[in-house]
């Protein structure tokens, strides 16, 4: 893993500074194609105007002329195509490792941050490092290497076109730098205006039903329509300063090309010069502040790139508080026959632990039931049993059928939150997230474990029928089922669901209840759970006060 230090503009550009390298060397290569290429065109004009050559004798000049740009242009195709590879590769690995962090963080570090801010970050933020990467980069070298290049050359030719461009050159950076810095601070407004514009969406096209409720739609969509306005304020801005930009490096570079032309024309008058230096200078000149140009093109990408890296490095340096099932924490081996909690202190803030020196045991086929007022820590709870907790103090600890314990053991956990999410596709497709290689006998099997069979027969396209984000076209119940059946398809060794009743009617109820007492045989199996029915169920009661445990005496004896 890369250590964070690296995770700077810097750190990511060294990542790929093979590439960058190799794309430097190709544009290096096509800068003196270029020098070569304006030589042989200075040399076959001087000769067909002065030294009374007829066109025949310019056809092997012609000749190397055209073949110096067609290897100029190749060579620069070669230069970006190396720098677009190398930045793309980078993009989707830096966007990999901040998605595998994110994972690590887990859902309750996550907990704080506005999702359209993280999923803007992901994916314009991280789109917006390429250009800086593919051209800015290349572009900050070649400004160094084609116009030291070009000064080399008329420095051989004529020593007073020299002084004009060596001094006026640097000008250019000096006033740029000068704009530059103002730009940075309103392309930082820009892109807070982004990400706050995103969050703001997703807020209210998720929030659309309760604003709608409250008569605040209208209010909500002004709101959002305001902070597009500001980001459209901001952008012309950012617009204005990249015209003034280019408009000094136009007032420099245009200012530097006619000194050279007035100082050099006198002297052709007077003729103390020739005439092939003097085009072949005049011809170099606009070289000189062509890699100047490029540069102040792809200026705002850095600018951009700086913006987005804010937000990039906040959700890097979120603490890491999920146990992953990464490659190393993949088990293998017997299945799990139990699931302890030894002395385990739990909570979010040090010093304010929800759950104090909690001890209990979840065993196979045995179904257990968390029970306890709102905010005494059932969810605290689970989130421990699957990884997404660390505790403060004890151990959460897994034993097998052969006695070996295990201290990760999450990939073998199906889990069904209290509202579980589906996605915008078919039934068939969101059962198979759970394994994407089952056949529709494994769905049909699944589904009928969990009581799903009969009521996805029931419609028109069965296996085929379409169903929204939140389930779309189905009954609570329903998608409890659905959400049940899909877990069961990967044969979880530990099954955990959270209040799966909590929103139905008694017969919906009585149905998810008969399901998860089957689907618990031969698992271990873990409700969060208020009402009787399911409680009735269970073999063991767990009861949460006062961040203790507590086991129901009467539950005890009959799971005993
Ligand atoms: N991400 C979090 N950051 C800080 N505190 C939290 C977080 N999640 C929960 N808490 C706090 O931890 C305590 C226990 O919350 P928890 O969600 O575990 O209770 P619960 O028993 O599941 O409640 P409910 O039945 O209402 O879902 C509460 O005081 C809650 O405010």
């Amino acid at each position: 893993m890369v250590s964070p230090g690296n995770r700077t503009l810097m750190g990511f550009t060294r990542r790929i500074g093979l590439w960058l390298g190799a794309a430097v060397v190709l544009g290096g290569a096509a800068a003196v194609m270029l020098v070569l290429q304006l030589a042989v065109l200075a040399r076959i004009v001087s000769d067909l105007a002065f030294h009374g050559h007829v066109i025949a004798d310019a056809y092997a000049g012609l000749a190397m002329l055209l073949a110096l740009l067609a290897l100029r242009a190749l060579l620069q195709w070669a230069a970006d195509m190396v720098a677009n590879e190398g930045s793309l590769r980078l993009s989707a690995a830096i966007r990999g490792e901040l998605l595998r962090h994110l994972f690590r963080v887990g859902p309750v570090g996550l907990a704080g941050q506005a999702t359209g801010q993280m999923v803007t970050v992901l994916g314009d933020g991280i789109a917006a490092l390429e250009p800086y990467f593919a051209q800015y980069v290349p572009r900050a070298a070649m400004m160094v290497v084609l116009p030291l290049l070009v000064l080399g050359m008329v420095l051989h030719l004529d020593g007073w076109s020299f002084v004009i461009l060596a001094c006026t050159g640097p000008l250019v950076p000096v006033f740029m730098a000068l704009v530059g810095y103002r730009a940075q601070a309103i392309m930082d407004q820009q892109w807070m205006q982004l990400l706050l514009l995103g969050a703001a969406f997703l807020d209210t096209v998720q929030g659309l039903t309760t604003l709608r409720l409250f008569g605040r739609a209208r209010d909500a969509v002004t709101a959002v329509a305001g902070m597009a306005d500001e980001y459209r304020t901001t952008t012309m801005s950012v617009m204005k300063v990249a015209f003034l930009t280019s408009a000094v490096l136009e007032f420099f570079a245009s200012l530097s090309i006619a000194l050279v032309a007035v100082v050099f024309g006198a002297r052709l008058l007077d003729g103390k010069a020739d005439f092939q230096s003097a085009f072949l200078v005049l011809l170099l000149a606009p070289e000189y502040f062509m890699p100047l140009r490029a540069f102040s093109a792809s200026y705002h990408a850095r600018q951009n790139a700086t913006a987005a890296m804010a937000g990039i490095s906040q959700l890097f340096s979120l603490p890491e508080t999920a146990e992953l099932p990464g490659a190393q924490a993949r088990t293998a081996g017997a299945p799990l026959v139990s699931i302890s909690c030894a002395d385990v202190t739990a909570g979010y803030q040090a010093g304010a632990p929800v759950l104090s020196h909690v001890g209990c045991t979840f065993t196979r086929s045995a179904l257990t039931v968390v029970t306890g007022e709102s905010g005494v820590g059932k969810t605290t709870l689970i989130r421990l049993l699957l990884g997404l907790l660390r505790p403060m103090q004890g151990h959460v600890t897994a034993t097998d059928e052969c006695g070996v314990l295990h201290g990760h053991w999450q990939d073998r956990i199906g889990w069904v939150p209290q509202q579980p999410r589906l996605i915008h596709g078919t039934i068939a497709e969101n059962l198979r997230l759970a394994n994407p290689m089952a056949d529709l006998d494994s769905l049909r099997a699944a589904a009928a474990q969990a009581d799903a069979l009969s009521f996805i027969e029931a419609l028109p396209q069965g296996f085929d029928t379409m169903v929204g984000e939140r389930g779309a076209g189905l009954s609570g119940g329903q998608v409890q089922r659905l959400a049940l059946a899909r877990v069961l398809l990967r044969n979880p060794q530990v099954l955990i669901l959270d209040e799966p009743t909590a929103n139905l009617d008694p017969q919906g109820e009585q149905r998810v209840v008969a399901a998860i007492a089957r689907a618990a045989v031969g698992r271990i199996c873990i409700v969060v759970a208020h009402r009787p029915a399911m409680i009735a169920q269970a073999a063991q009661v767990v009861c949460l006060r006062d961040g203790q445990v507590f086991c129901s005496p009467h539950t005890a004896e009959r799971a005993a």
